[in-house]
């Protein structure tokens, strides 16, 4: 098969979707692979690794999407990217569609058969391809919410804690799955107070366990909400519904009655967001001011570190491109029912559950696509 990789064009979206490594496997495999002119660059990679291992540098977007029978990708296409898509082409990469009418309108136009990374789903229920992301994002969560809670960026001027007599920050997580385990950990290892709010009971449980009884973990629910978030300094959003909009756990009336110079950082922000007025803002400009608040609701979060986001997606993602490129998509997803889960759009109609809930449209079975 020949597989190409598109440079990323999202604000300051520094990944790439193959390493040398993962040229030299697909080469090995028999398949014929192309890269865009620098598109390594912002990872540390550059064109003459992957020529080492057997790609081709084409100059142009437009030759690598045109080429390519799969292109792999970080993020979703945005707009200026839509006129690539096209019905014989398999796109593999993120898409979190169910927040996306206009790109989920895009691929339906198009035609084009699209595998959406977040919602490849183990039989455990694990996401094997959104949680690389979700650690990093989740580890960068309390780093950034603590850059913002400092005075001179309009926080309430408080440390994360470790200082002697004095109280350490409250930092409530809402959900406890990979993204909100992992900025747990930090915002523990930075001195704060930490609170895990989620549905799942095992969730919690696991928490207790990991951490010794240092993080506090409760259930999930309108009022418990409430009251973490009113007495925060900190909240991090990390829930998910797979595939679905985020749920809005907290309200615009709650913001307006939270602490001065509090932070919200909205990890679901891909989602949707889960807080009332998130929307997704960029490494540019990745705050703005709800009430007496501050929100941060960078959508490609894991793009600000990408010597160490390359890797770790592509680790993960390169056993299932190698399964496409192998054996085309239809027996890549007959044979592995973790992939066919990733299916989001064919033939222009809609393939996965939660997507066409979020639009109302009507939702192809994809083992009805398989046979
Ligand atoms: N902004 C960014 O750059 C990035 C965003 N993400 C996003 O972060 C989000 C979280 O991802 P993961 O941690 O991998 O998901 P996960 O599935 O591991 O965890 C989500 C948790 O939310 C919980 N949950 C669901 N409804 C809840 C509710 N009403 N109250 C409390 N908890 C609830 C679930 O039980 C689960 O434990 C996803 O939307 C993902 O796309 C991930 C990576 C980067
Ligand atoms: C998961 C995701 O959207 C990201 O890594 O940017
Ligand atoms: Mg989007």
């Amino acid at each position: 098969m020949r597989i190409a990789v598109p440079a990323e064009v999202k604000n300051h979206e520094y990944r790439v979707a193959i390493t040398p490594v993962g040229v030299a496997e697909l080469v090995g495999h028999g398949h014929e692979v192309f890269i865009q002119a620098g598109a390594g660059i912002g990872s540390s990679i550059s064109d003459a690794e992957y020529i080492a291992q057997g790609a081709t540098i084409l100059p142009t977007a437009a030759e690598t999407w045109a080429i390519g029978e799969m292109v792999l990708k970080v993020k979703e296409p945005i707009e200026s990217e839509y006129g690539y898509l096209r019905e014989d082409l398999l796109l593999f990469t993120y898409l979190h569609l169910a927040a996306d009418k206009e790109l989920t309108d895009a691929l339906l136009a198009s035609g084009t058969t699209a595998i959406a990374y977040e919602t490849v789903q183990l039989p455990n229920g694990l996401l094997p391809l959104l949680y690389p992301m979700s650690e990093v994002a989740g580890c960068l969560a309390p780093q950034v919410g603590a850059h913002s809670m400092m005075k001179a960026q309009g926080g309430r001027g408080v440390l994360m804690g470790c200082v002697g007599g004095v109280a350490n920050a409250k930092v409530v997580i809402l959900g406890g799955g990979t993204a909100g385990q992992n900025a747990a950990n930090v915002a523990l290892g930075m001195g704060a107070d930490v609170t895990i709010l989620d549905t799942d009971l095992d969730k919690l449980r696991n928490t207790f366990w990991r951490y010794e009884n240092r993080v506090h973990g409760i259930v999930s629910s309108k009022l418990s909400v409430r009251e973490q978030v009113l007495a925060a300094d900190m909240v991090i959003g990390t829930v998910l519904i797979p595939g679905a909009k985020a749920p809005k756990l907290v309200t615009n009336e709650m913001v307006a009655a939270m602490k001065p110079g509090s932070v919200l950082v909205d990890v679901a922000i891909d989602q949707g967001g889960c807080f009332e007025d998130s929307k997704p803002t960029t490494h540019d400009d990745p705050t703005f001011q709800v009430h007496n608040s501050i929100f941060y609701c960078v959508a490609n979060m894991p793009g600000a570190v990408p010597n160490t986001s390359t890797w770790a997606l592509t680790n993960a993602t390169l056993a299932y491109a190698l399964q496409l490129a192998g054996k085309g998509w239809k027996r890549a997803c007959k044979e592995n029912h973790a992939l066919a889960l990733g299916l989001n759009t064919h033939a222009g109609q809609v393939t996965y559950p939660g997507v066409a809930d979020a639009f109302g449209l009507d939702c192809v079975r994809v083992s009805d696509l398989l046979d």
